[in-house]
């Protein structure tokens, strides 16, 4: 392969790091619910795996919706954006609460990027209202409700992904 420039991941395009603790990330989840607080009420919460388990559950927990489906949807091998692939669709439980468009549902995610995952499960329920806790610009606008934006270039790393580690003082190198 000598020679080939690798091709850079979509973490690595990224660039600029935005980690988010497990604190924050509940103090941000709760935010937006406060926010969906005054758009419901919702029959249901469909998260959208695996990343908006985590906030689905905080999110109906506060909104005290117990009905919790999910649509399986893979299109990251790690930082590297592939073909969405659906692992498993909406039940057909959850498709009639919503009356077959998706209206009174909620559509839970922790983020959009690109907007490719979110405007696929748009399209199962056009009428269901769709929030997450962060966006970047290009996916921003299929989302009703979100809470923070950051740039485009932001890779954003969650608590689930991520560990506490030894850093190196500035003055020795560390970025
Ligand atoms: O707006 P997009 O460019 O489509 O990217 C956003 C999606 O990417 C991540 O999921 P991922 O596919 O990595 O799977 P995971 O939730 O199982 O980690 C994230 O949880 C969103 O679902
Ligand atoms: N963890 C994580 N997954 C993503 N999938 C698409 N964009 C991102 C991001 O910024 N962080
Ligand atoms: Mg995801």
């Amino acid at each position: 392969m000598g020679g080939e420039t690798p091709e850079l991941s979509a973490q690595e395009r990224a660039g600029k790091a935005f980690p988010v603790s497990w604190d924050q990330f509940h103090r941000d989840c709760r935010a937006l619910t406060w926010r969906l607080n005054e758009v419901g009420p919702f029959h249901a919460v469909i998260a959208i795996t695996r990343g908006g388990l985590v906030p689905a559950a905080i999110v109906a927990r506060e909104l005290g919706v117990r009905v919790i489906d999910t649509v399986c949807i893979a299109s990251y091998d790690h930082t590297k954006q592939g073909d969405l692939q659906v692992l498993k669709g909406i039940s057909d439980a959850a498709m009639k609460l919503g009356g077959g468009t998706g209206k009174g549902l909620l559509i839970v995610d922790d983020l959009v990027d690109t907007g490719k995952t979110g405007k696929l499960v748009r399209e199962m329920l056009p009428d269901a209202h769709f929030a997450t806790v962060y966006a970047k610009p290009k996916g921003r606008p299929l989302v009703d409700t979100f809470i923070t934006e950051v740039s485009q270039d932001t890779w954003i790393f969650f608590p689930w992904d991520t560990a506490l580690s030894y850093l190196p003082p500035l003055r020795d190198g560390a970025a």
